[in-house]
């Protein structure tokens, strides 16, 4: 089931919480609509469930208009950050809630409940815990009984907000996998609120980056990452560093530094954006974007991050693999180069941008 939103409008009062969002979510697909807080993503989400209702714009299922459509009748499932479970229930009773209740002429028959609900435990991975009441179980397990039941009634879309947001890092790590596989299983068109960008970008098929009600961009993970269309989108899915300089013909210099750009976004003073692991660290000055003295070395892992100073009071931050630091030598107080290995540069357009 395709879900189309447009031209969708809402405010609370004066504050604009969406403004004119257009939107077509694939049949199948998995979309993660990913920002700050209070960007909107949520009030995007309940938009489309139906439980709240947009000022002006359409919401479309299948081609269909399904904007004044009570939220009982969209077919929709839902899960919240928090676990909504019944606490009085086991989890065979939680998953089988959706179907108990429905009117007794299309309720399915007790057996027939039995084996969906049973079926959905082993989906989920959790059948040996059919008997066993929320409160005996981790936030992880709740969440994916949450998930169970919500499938359960067989919706035509499936919306998920924050729904691992409650969970600790590793578990929230596992349960994004997990959810990948899942949606690869069933195919249920899926919408995923997150503002982690990593879990947005690993979970999902393509990215709605959206900031102040609006979208920034839509597009694969991959292509998101690589090809950020604003400097919002850049600073909103990684550390970046920032330098200011120019573009002249197909020319960005930044200070001494000369860069020939490959696509050229017009002329004018500039932002350029460097991913910490996008410079690379050298003793040799040559074709050099920046220059300063290592205030700080923090290795993490497989990596260090290196903090330099630079004379005009900037702190540059570069990532480099272990091997190549150990090979370097590099100390506290010693001068390095940083040359960047790729680019993202905007045109400042009358304004600075700032981070
Ligand atoms: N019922 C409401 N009444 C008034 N303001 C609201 C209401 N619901 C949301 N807002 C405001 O609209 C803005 C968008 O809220 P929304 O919950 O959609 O953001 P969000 O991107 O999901 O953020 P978060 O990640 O913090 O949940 C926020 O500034 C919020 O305060």
């Amino acid at each position: 089931m395709s879900i189309e939103i447009r031209n969708i409008q809402k405010r609370f009062g004066d504050f604009v919480a969406l403004d004119n969002v257009n939107l077509t979510v694939q049949s199948g697909e998995l979309l993660a609509l990913l920002g700050p807080s209070g960007c909107g993503k949520t009030t995007l989400l309940r938009i489309i469930a139906g439980l709240e209702t947009p000022d002006s714009g359409q919401v479309l299922f299948g081609g269909e208009d399904t904007t004044h459509t009570h939220v009982s009748e969209r077919e929709v499932g839902f899960v919240f950050q928090h676990y909504a479970l019944f606490r009085h229930m086991t989890v065979f009773d939680n998953v089988a809630f959706g179907l108990t209740v429905k009117p007794r002429s299309i309720r399915p028959s007790k057996e027939e409940i039995r084996d969906k609900v049973l079926k959905l435990l082993k989906l989920v991975q959790l059948d040996w815990l059919a008997d066993a009441y929320p409160t005996q179980l981790s936030g992880g397990q709740r969440q994916r009984i949450a998930l169970a039941r919500s499938l359960a009634v067989e919706p035509k879309v499936l919306l998920l907000d924050e729904p691992f947001g409650a969970l600790d890092a590793k578990v929230r790590k596992d349960l994004r996998r997990w959810l990948r596989d899942l949606h690869d299983e069933i195919h249920v068109t899926s919408v995923f609120v997150t503002h982690d960008q990593e879990e947005a970008l690993e979970v999902s098929d393509r990215v709605v980056v959206m900031d102040h009600g609006h979208i920034e961009q839509v597009g694969a993970p991959d292509d998101i990452y690589e090809h950020p269309a604003s400097p919002f989108v850049t600073q909103f899915l990684g550390d970046v560093n920032l330098f200011h300089g120019r573009i002249d013909g197909s020319h960005l210099t930044i200070g001494d530094y000369a860069h020939r750009l490959t696509t050229v976004p017009g002329e004018g003073r500039a932002v350029a954006y460097v991913r910490p692991h996008d410079l690379i660290v050298s003793r040799s000055p040559e074709d050099a974007l920046a220059s300063g003295t290592v205030e700080h070395i923090h290795a993490v892992g497989p990596v260090v991050r290196l903090e330099v100073a630079t004379g005009d009071g900037q702190t540059l931050e570069a990532v480099l693999a272990k091997e190549t630091y150990r090979e370097l030598g590099i100390a506290l107080g010693e001068a390095v180069h940083l040359k960047p290995k790729k680019v993202s540069v905007f045109l400042s357009e009358g304004g600075d941008y700032s981070i």
